[in-house]
């Protein structure tokens, strides 16, 4: 990454509550080693670990945060003097959530700097805890921004129902203003997701298609390979509706869909995203199945090994009827996209990892060729996501030779730029963070409406007692292509040899 013109954020204590769990193991630490790389954490700054385990010191700490790079950011650890000075920045307090003690002696590993105490709390915490840790912060004077800002980091799930989101967000902002809370949601921080709006209004050439005269629909789709792992707790209360669909996709679907904001400010960003989810049309709830499709793995082969069923996976129901497949149909309703459907579709165990976003476009009015093709493939524009990525368009082109024929042309540019090194989505969003950008992050109108539109759907699934099976590591969910009625073409095929945006999908 270049890092010269990229602002370094001033000088701040990162707290982590939830600092020997998964979630900061994983992504937090070795986010935060990459921007200490890059020289994005300003001297100054201090990384304090909350943990409830009083067998921990500062030392049990600090080889944790030591063994965590190891395992996820070795590049992080090659130069002994930067871990020394990483190493340097830790602080540990030990206490449990419900515990004001616990407040107040993180109150005393506060660090100021230039004058100011800023503080970046992130809640890497079960989120049953967010209300209490808030109001125990707010008791304790910590989100008193009178010596500096304070900010709060969730994860999703932010509540499990409308009505639970509402009152989240509701006490939240008992204890905080609504610009001091940054729910992460870390599609928002993938560069290829970034990128949508960068070439949606960054270049004047598809702006004026970009609407139901040009495109015939949308596809959204994140296959992935992976199982449950072990979050089987979680995700049996989730299932695949509520883990991607109501958070990530319809978060990149406002992307596409959404019109230009007057700037890249936060609420001005968010103004344009919740203009569109408000004008998501709502699922009758007599006809979901006509706009929405669920399945469950069974046993089967993944990239060549064996798999069990998602029944039999550690801390699942054998009986449970949770979706580890969920595709839905949505409509905008709006002057741009009046009846251009919007099909988002995930699950797991599926053949191979790729997200994608896919703009297919309508079909010309006539076909001229029609002696050498009785279809023309449709015109297409991929932004891929995974593997790797980068953009295609999928043109129609002269075949070379003496004869009228046609092939599929794909225009491939991938993302990545010789010699660069992207940030991954944490590190993009703990800069912004600590920033205080929250254009990447979702306000809490965008989460209710997220749920108002997934909420006919969840309920009834939740009436249905049984659920179809897919084996694992393939597609074999027929049903979805009945969604597609009246589109042109079909669902992309991702499977492997297509990924990269050559798929003749007629
Ligand atoms: N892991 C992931 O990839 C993702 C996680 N998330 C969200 O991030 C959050 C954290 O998830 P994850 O890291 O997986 O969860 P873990 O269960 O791995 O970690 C939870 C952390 O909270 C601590 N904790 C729990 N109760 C208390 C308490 N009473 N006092 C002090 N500390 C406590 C745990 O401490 P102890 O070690 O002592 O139990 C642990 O450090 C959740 O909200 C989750 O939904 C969201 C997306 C992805
Ligand atoms: O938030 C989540 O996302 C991951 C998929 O993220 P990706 O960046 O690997 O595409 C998913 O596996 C997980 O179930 C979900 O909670």
């Amino acid at each position: 990454m270049n890092s010269t013109s990229v602002p370094q954020p001033e000088p701040c204590n990162i707290v982590i509550f939830g600092a020997s769990g998964d979630l900061t193991k994983r992504k937090l630490l070795p986010a935060l080693a990459r921007m200490h790389h890059w020289n994005l954490i300003a001297p100054n700054s201090r990384i304090t670990g909350i943990v409830r385990n009083h067998e921990w010191d500062i030392d049990h700490w600090r080889s944790y945060v030591h063994d965590a790079l190891q395992q996820f950011r070795p590049d992080c650890l090659s130069d002994t003097a930067a871990w020394q000075s990483i190493s340097d920045m830790l602080a540990l307090t030990v206490g449990d959530l419900s515990d004001a003690q616990t407040y107040t002696r993180l109150q005393e590993t506060l660090i100021s700097a230039d004058g100011k105490t800023n503080v970046l709390f992130y809640l890497a915490i079960p989120p049953e805890w967010y209300e209490r840790v808030a109001s125990n912060l707010n008791a304790a004077g910590l989100l008193n921004e009178s010596s500096g800002f304070r900010r709060i980091v969730i994860e999703k799930p932010f509540g499990s129902d409308l009505a639970s989101a509402r009152e989240l967000n509701r006490t939240l902002r008992e204890h905080m203003k609504e610009r001091q809370i940054y729910r992460i949601d870390h599609y928002l921080g993938k560069e290829g997701v970034q990128n949508l709006m960068v070439f949606r209004f960054a270049n004047t050439v598809f702006e004026p298609l970009w609407n139901r005269n040009y495109i015939d629909h949308v596809q959204i789709s994140v296959s992935e390979s992976l199982g449950v792992e072990y979050r089987a707790g979680y995700y049996e209360k989730a299932g695949a509706l509520i883990d991607m669909i109501q958070s990530h996709l319809i978060q990149v679907m406002t992307l596409v869909a959404m019109e230009s904001p007057v700037s890249l400010d936060g609420d001005a960003v968010r103004d344009e995203k919740v203009k569109v989810l408000k004008a998501v049309r709502p699922i009758p709830a007599d006809r979901v199945s006509e706009f929405a499709v669920r399945a469950q793995y069974a046993g089967g082969t993944v990239e060549g090994k064996r798999i069990p069923a998602y029944r039999d996976e550690p801390g699942v129901d054998p009986d449970s009827t949770i979706e580890t497949f969920a595709a839905i149909k949505l409509y905008i309703d709006n002057w741009r996209w009046q009846d251009v459907p919007f099909l988002l579709r995930t699950g797991k165990r599926l053949p191979n990892r790729v997200s994608e976003i896919a703009i297919r476009f309508k079909r010309p009015p006539m076909n001229l060729f029609s002696e050498s093709s009785s279809q023309l493939p449709q015109n297409e524009l991929i932004f891929r996501l995974h593997p790797d990525e980068g953009m295609v368009y999928l043109l129609n082109a002269k075949l070379p030779g003496l004869n009228d024929q046609l092939r599929e042309l794909a225009l491939d540019a991938p993302y990545a730029v010789a010699g660069a090194d992207s940030p991954e989505a944490y590190e993009t969003l703990l800069h912004d963070a600590l920033l205080g950008q929250n254009a990447l992050f979702s306000r809490a109108d965008e989460v209710e409406e997220s749920w108002r539109i997934v909420t006919p759907v969840m309920d009834a699934w939740k009436q249905k007692q049984s659920i179809r099976f897919y084996e694992a590591g393939s597609w074999d969910i027929p049903e979805i292509e009945t969604m597609m009625q009246g589109c042109v073409g079909c669902w992309r095929d991702l499977s492997e040899h297509h990924q990269h945006g050559y798929s003749k999908s007629t």
